[in-house]
């Protein structure tokens, strides 16, 4: 069994795996690190390797307790993807993007795929049917829109999202909800727009924190899937294993 983990900027995701199959899901933050690994690995004692993903602030030595009892493979700029990286800055793009389009040409062979992210940053990707991986966008988050207008201004409440009720906000809180959510979501709704005036066809997948909160509001058809960067993960992993 493996056990794949997501070190994201917000939180730590981690799903146990045997073959293609997904057996349990675990979401927590990096204080709650060791002692959640420590229950996992009791839950599952056939887990026998660790695949990471970190673009996350986790010490790499937080693991150190854990070498004894399992392999643990960091997925890296070094690992192997299947498709041929475009991007200019190579070195500097995440390793999360990089495996959800690895997931994205693993799942979905031979044709356009669109992978969006709605983590605490939203992330397009865009890896084209020959396998080429283009690049896409980086913008806000959901809660990262919240927290800056109440960060970086003087009267905005610190809010959690909520979906509006009208599209013209009629308060404060009712504006600001507006401004956020459907900001998100007219975003997403142009970018899919923009990619289709330059691919005729394409998939969609849409995954992260508030991938289920956003898909049930966006015009395109999607295939929303929370747990499709750990599905990468675990593909990745087995890529390299061949
Ligand atoms: N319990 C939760 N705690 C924190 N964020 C949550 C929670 N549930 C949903 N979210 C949403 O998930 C987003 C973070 O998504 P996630 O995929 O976990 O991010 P990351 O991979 O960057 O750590 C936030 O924008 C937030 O709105
Ligand atoms: C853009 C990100 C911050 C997204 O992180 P996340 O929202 O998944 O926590 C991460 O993919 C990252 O640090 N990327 C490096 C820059 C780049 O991809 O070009
Ligand atoms: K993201």
């Amino acid at each position: 069994m493996l056990l794949a983990i997501d070190v994201g900027n917000t939180r730590i995701k981690a799903a146990v795996f045997e073959a293609n199959t997904l057996f349990d899901a675990f979401i927590f933050v990096k204080e709650e690190f060791a002692e959640k690994i420590e229950i996992i690995l009791q839950q599952h004692p056939k887990i026998t390797t660790m695949v990471v993903a970190s673009v996350g602030n986790l010490d790499p030595s937080a693991f150190s307790s854990f070498e004894k009892r399992t392999k643990i493979e960091f997925i890296s700029h070094k690992t192997k993807f299947p498709f041929q990286n475009l991007y200019a800055t190579p070195n500097t793009l995440g390793i999360d993007r990089m495996v959800l389009a690895a997931g994205a040409v693993l799942q979905f062979p031979k044709q356009n795929r669109l992978i969006i992210d709605a983590g605490t940053c939203i992330t397009y990707d865009f890896v084209d049917a020959d396998d080429r991986y283009l690049g896409g966008a980086i913008s806000p988050g959901i809660t990262l829109r919240y927290e800056s207008l109440h960060h970086f201004t003087a009267k905005l409440p610190l809010l959690t999202k909520s979906y509006p009720e009208n599209f013209i906000g009629n308060s404060t809180t009712e504006s600001m909800h507006s401004g956020v959510v459907n900001g998100v979501i007219s975003e997403i709704d142009s970018f899919i727009e923009n990619y289709k005036t330059r691919y005729a066809k394409f998939i969609i997948i849409l995954t992260g924190g508030d991938a289920d909160f956003l898909a049930k509001r966006l015009k395109n058809t999607i295939f929303a899937n929370s747990n499709f960067l750990l599905e990468s993960l675990n593909q990745t992993f087995q890529y390299n294993q061949k």
